[in-house]
């Protein structure tokens, strides 16, 4: 029921959903217990029944203005605690992530699973780079979570905690997209290894990918956001993949352009534009960008992928992997 505001989210057991009105009592009872409200800065102890309505309505408004995603961790369709992600209209492309368990939950492993995919998820599919977190000094437990799931500890600040009625220090953390993304696959399928020129720089190894700018019948450029699980998750990127050994740049765009969106396109409607050279976790990418403006099909994204046909002059408010800035840059002044 009304789960319709936010598709719920899985994390080994747990399903992680938004609040709906009928979780009311079960939060209540879950909240309202001293060693769990003494830890959290927002929350008053003893904790009105009245809060958790009022509460859990206010959670349901946010996520319909994209502005908070505070969802229930569920189990079993069992309330166990919650977790939640607080944009700010101050600090742009920056979040705060904050969570709670239940008492009688503690040590399971909830925090980190629930709080973890939180995390990953909202750096691949809203417009972030940062999120921050904050743990009472004197929680240890807390602290461990954030650094389990790869946060890095960043600083002291004091915050106030209402049913403490006291300002306390706490432990920042942080992580970003290096933090919290997927590690590139230990042996990745095209790289290929430098030819031994004498001037090559000992153990370069080339990552070769061939990339493409659909351009609409309107001007607009196609782009695709890469998705949680994938390094650099949530940054947007011109559609393409790793040559796959023994292809062309024109054959592996031909099968990924297929792959990924479900279109056809033909090596002759594939213009070479530029390309892009660039270190890249260890390795170095070369990739090549084709402009194509035929295809068959419809663009759709079938791995997934939030796409959007951005006007050149927008291209710059997407944020994009650094190999992409040049490519931008002329890709805006030749359209
Ligand atoms: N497709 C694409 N990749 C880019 C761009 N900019 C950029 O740095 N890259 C990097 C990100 C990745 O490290 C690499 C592409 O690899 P990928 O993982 O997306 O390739 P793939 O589709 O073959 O994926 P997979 O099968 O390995 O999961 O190139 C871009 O604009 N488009």
């Amino acid at each position: 029921m009304a789960d319709e505001i936010f598709a719920p989210l899985r994390a080994g057991t747990l399903t992680l959903r938004a609040l709906r009105a009928s979780d009311a009592a079960q939060l209540h009872r879950l909240v309202n217990d001293w060693e769990v409200a003494r830890m959290l800065a927002r929350v008053p102890f003893p904790y009105p029944r009245q809060l958790a309505d009022e509460w859990i309505a206010s959670t349901r408004a946010q996520i319909e203005a994209g502005t908070a995603w505070h969802l229930a961790i569920t189990r079993d369709d069992a309330l166990l605690g919650c977790v939640g992600l607080t944009t700010s209209p101050d600090a742009p492309r920056h979040a705060e992530l904050g969570y709670w368990v239940g008492r009688r939950h503690w040590g399971e492993g909830i925090g980190p699973e629930a709080a973890g995919r939180v995390a990953r998820w909202a750096l691949a599919n809203l417009d972030l780079d940062v999120i921050h977190a904050s743990a009472l000094e004197e929680n240890k437990r807390s602290a461990a979570v954030l650094t389990r799931i790869g946060f890095v500890e960043d600083g002291m600040a004091e915050q106030d905690f209402t049913a403490r009625n006291a300002r306390l220090p706490v432990r920042r953390f942080r992580a970003g997209r290096a933090e919290l993304s997927a590690p590139p696959p230990e042996t990745p399928p095209a790289e290929t290894p430098a030819p031994a020129a004498p001037e090559a720089a000992p153990g370069v190894r080339l990552l070769l990918v061939a990339a493409c700018a659909l351009i609409d019948p309107d001007g607009r450029v196609l782009l695709a956001r890469r998705p949680e699980g994938k390094p650099m998750a949530g940054l947007w990127e011109f559609p393409g993949g790793k040559l796959a050994p023994g292809e062309t740049p024109e054959v592996c765009l031909i099968r990924e352009l297929k792959e990924e969106l479900g279109i056809d396109v033909s090596a002759a409607c594939l213009a070479p534009f530029a390309f892009a050279s660039h270190p890249l976790e260890g390795r170095h990418l070369l990739m090549p960008l084709y402009l194509c403006r035929r295809w068959n099909g419809t663009v759709e994204g079938l791995e997934g992928q939030a796409l959007a046909w951005v006007r050149p002059n927008k291209l710059s408010d997407y944020a994009m992997p650094p190999a992409d800035r040049p490519l931008v840059a002329l890709l805006r002044d030749f359209l």
